[in-house]
């Protein structure tokens, strides 16, 4: 996939761009703090490079395009050889063209290629004088770089000493491990510092970095090697070595390659065969410990790489095969906590939506709370997001050079999201001090709430020693509790045993639109459990209710009326278990369906009857009389139960608004539409047959 070029429409637009395009390049090249990602940077040139080619007699000099590195420090160390960057391809068909293009300049068809990962750091000459590194120098423009000899001895792979007393020059990658970023960013964290947002930048910054308190390893992978001094005998061997045989050569005297990975460096002998590597490597991609943007592949014969020669920015025997980008930075908008099935508590990062490599990201993984600690993650942060391959995104570290100061620190639970118990946070994953009973307690508390079962005594403390102690393992378990039991249990005396096991026993004569609540179905709040159960009238119709006859349920669509029933198939035996138990399984008032021949009718509502048949009524303001104990959620099932429709808004659909004392703006918006009120006494004696 070729990333798109940003549109460049006037002179004032380009001249910007390049400002921009410089700015964010020096900062990239000096410590990793460029203010965009590569991909935005590649867009941004891309747009410069394409306006121009339409305006040739306006480029200005220092244009990012046809340069090695724009806005790179410049050093002092001059090249022996230029250092060069290297020209792309991003689909196969251009890199067939590149390989025909090779063979025209080449004189014959080349027969030889080297394909090696790209490795996504930064690149160094490490100069050995017999056998011994003196120097290392950044590429800086490509002629002269910087002098950082001061990180020998902190980069893995690049030994000290050679294992021939040769004097070479060894070329190749500085990059930070996954795990090296992650060490490297803790270590800076705990000296003050803030963190790095990827680990190129993270090895750009340290590389350069030159009086730290601390060093952080880095790792080098060699891919060029040759001789400053072309007179010796060494250097004419080496001169006609195809670069496989400079790898291993390069291997042969201590330095790191590419052979030691997954992705080793091989040959290939046709275009073919490149691209089936190149397929190779990208498929691992997601699993290697180090980053890599793409694939280089190299004219491996001597003879071919001279006779194809090089241009100003990059040789004419190489190629760059670009893999779509990995990283973006985006903002971090908030942080979830859920509860898995163990009792884990995993924070989650919910991120502004991002699209990486074709799929737009909205969530990523963030471990614990101590690898939120440890990163400095704060809300509203700019992230630098990676996604390969089918690995869950992760944040990779906050963008600490974007940030404005109104970032606000992540709160982490003090009390367990689902079930509301202690946390246990001796371990660096935090658990849910129920553990593997967090959702049953959870579920249990759920059930027992005021708006399902509503049973009384029986609170979340309570559920939890029940589950402790074994004496239930599911909802249906509660109503076969005996006396002796519950008397078992700490702090539990005669008194309230009773007052629990006459809650249990009246529990069991709930309506079905209640004891549905309670199972918990996701999609199944109070109200539309209610319309459910009225539709379907006993719990057996709703179970063999297929998704097409759920979704004759006001509110339920295409989309939630399989999941829904899926999840009621599952909890078949648990429900099975509580109607063996006792449990009302009939929702009063209702009639089912009349027959199976699949007319399912559409006046199920009307055929029920009642005083508020066809009514759409509004409840407002404090219930007075008989109706004064009633919650709300009481008052609409009351509704239902006499043939109406509850509403928690007034509007002209509206035909009755029962409106108590306090009554404020919907009472007036009633008047205003001329909607018929009732004082809660009147409404009463409107459904006095269905109160108990
Ligand atoms: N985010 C920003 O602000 C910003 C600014 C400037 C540049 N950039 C990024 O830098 C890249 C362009 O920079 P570039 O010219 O430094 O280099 P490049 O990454 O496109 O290609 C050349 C480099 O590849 C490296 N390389 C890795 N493996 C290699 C191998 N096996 N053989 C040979 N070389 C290998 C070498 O360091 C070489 O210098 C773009 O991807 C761009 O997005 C980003
Ligand atoms: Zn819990």
């Amino acid at each position: 996939m070729t990333t798109p070029a940003a549109v460049i429409m006037d002179a004032a637009a380009y001249t910007q761009a390049v400002e921009d395009a410089l700015k964010a390049s020096a900062a990239y090249y000096a410590g990793g703090t460029s203010a965009l990602d590569d991909d935005a940077y590649d867009r941004l040139v891309r747009g410069i490079a394409a306006w121009e080619a339409e305006h040739p007699d306006q480029v200005l000099p220092d244009s990012p395009t046809g340069k090695v590195a724009s806005g790179a420090v410049e050093g002092d160390v001059p090249h022996t050889v230029a250092m060069l960057s290297l020209d792309n391809v991003f689909l196969p068909e251009e890199l067939t063209a590149w390989t025909a293009s090779l063979a025209r300049r080449v004189g014959h068809e080349v027969e030889r290629f080297s394909v090696e990962p790209k490795l996504d750091g930064l690149a160094v000459a490490a100069r050995y004088d017999s056998g011994r590194l003196r120097q290392l120098i950044t590429r800086g423009d490509g002629t002269a770089g910087e002098n950082v000899s001061h990180a020998i001895g902190t980069i893995e792979g690049l030994p000290d000493e050679l294992a021939e007393p040769v004097t070479v020059e060894v070329r190749g990658e500085v990059l930070m491990t996954t795990a090296q970023f992650e060490h490297a960013n803790e270590v800076r964290a705990a000296h003050g510092g803030q963190p790095f947002a990827n680990p190129r930048g993270a090895a750009a910054g340290t590389l350069r970095a030159k009086e730290r308190a601390y060093t952080v390893p880095m790792t080098f992978f060699g891919y060029g090697l040759l001789l400053p001094d072309t007179e010796t005998a060494l250097a004419a061997r080496l001169g006609e070595l195809a670069h496989s045989e400079l790898m291993a050569q390069a291997a042969a005297y201590g330095v790191n390659t590419t052979a030691t990975t997954a992705v080793p460096g091989i040959t290939a002998d046709t275009a073919e065969q490149v691209l089936a590597r190149v397929q190779e490597i990208a498929a691992l991609r997601a699993e290697l410990p180090f980053g890599i943007d793409g694939i280089v592949i190299k004219a491996d014969l001597a003879a071919d790489q001279q006779t194809a020669g090089s241009g100003s920015r990059a040789p004419r025997w190489a190629i760059a095969y670009k893999l779509p980008a990995v990283e973006k930075t985006t903002r971090l908008l908030e942080v979830e906590w859920n509860v898995g099935r163990t009792g884990i508590i995993a924070p989650r990062a919910v991120l502004e939506p991002v699209e990486i490599d074709g799929a737009t990201i909205t969530y990523a993984t963030l471990h614990n709370p101590a690898d939120i600690t440890r990163r400095d993650l704060r809300l509203g942060d700019h992230v630098m997001v990676h996604r390969a391959g089918d690995v869950i995104p992760r944040i990779e570290a906050p963008v600490a050079h974007l940030r404005t100061g109104d970032e606000q620190p992540i709160t982490f639970p003090e009390a367990c999201p689902r079930c509301g118990a202690g946390i246990d946070t001796s371990e660096q994953r935090w658990r849910c001090a129920n553990g593997r009973n967090c959702h049953l307690v959870a579920a249990l508390s759920y059930a027992a709430g005021r708006d399902q079962l509503d049973i009384e005594g029986l609170g979340h403390t309570r559920v939890v020693q029940l589950v402790d102690a074994g004496l239930v393992a599911d909802l249906a378990d509660l109503f076969t509790l005996t006396r002796e039991q519950l008397m078992s249990l700490e702090r539990m005396g005669a008194t309230s045993t009773d007052n629990l096991l006459a809650a249990i026993a009246g529990a069991k004569g709930q309506p079905l639109s209640r004891v549905l609540c309670a199972l918990g179905v996701r999609g199944t709040g109070r109200s539309m459990s209610r319309r459910i159960a009225r539709q379907f009238a006993t719990m057996e119709n709703i179970c063999a209710a297929d998704a097409e006859s759920m979704q004759q349920v006001e509110g339920i669509g295409i989309e939630k009326a399989p999941s829904i029933v899926a999840e009621l198939a599952e909890l078949v035996p648990l429900i099975d278990k509580l109607a063996a138990a006792g449990v009302n399984m009939t929702e009063p008032g209702a009639t089912a369906p009349t027959s199976s021949d699949g007319d399912t009718g559409d006046g199920n509502t009307e055929r029920a009857g009642g005083p508020l048949a066809g009514m759409t009524v509004v409840v407002t303001g404090a219930m007075a009389g008989p109706l004064e104990k009633l919650s709300r959620n009481q008052m609409n099932e009351l509704i239902e139960q006499a043939g109406g429709r509850s509403s928690s808004s007034v509007s002209k659909k509206t035909t009755l608004v029962v409106a108590g004392d306090g009554a404020g703006s919907k009472r007036a918006k009633a008047e205003d539409l001329g909607i018929r009120l009732a004082t809660p006494d009147e409404f009463a004696a409107l459904v006095a047959d269905y109160l108990n």
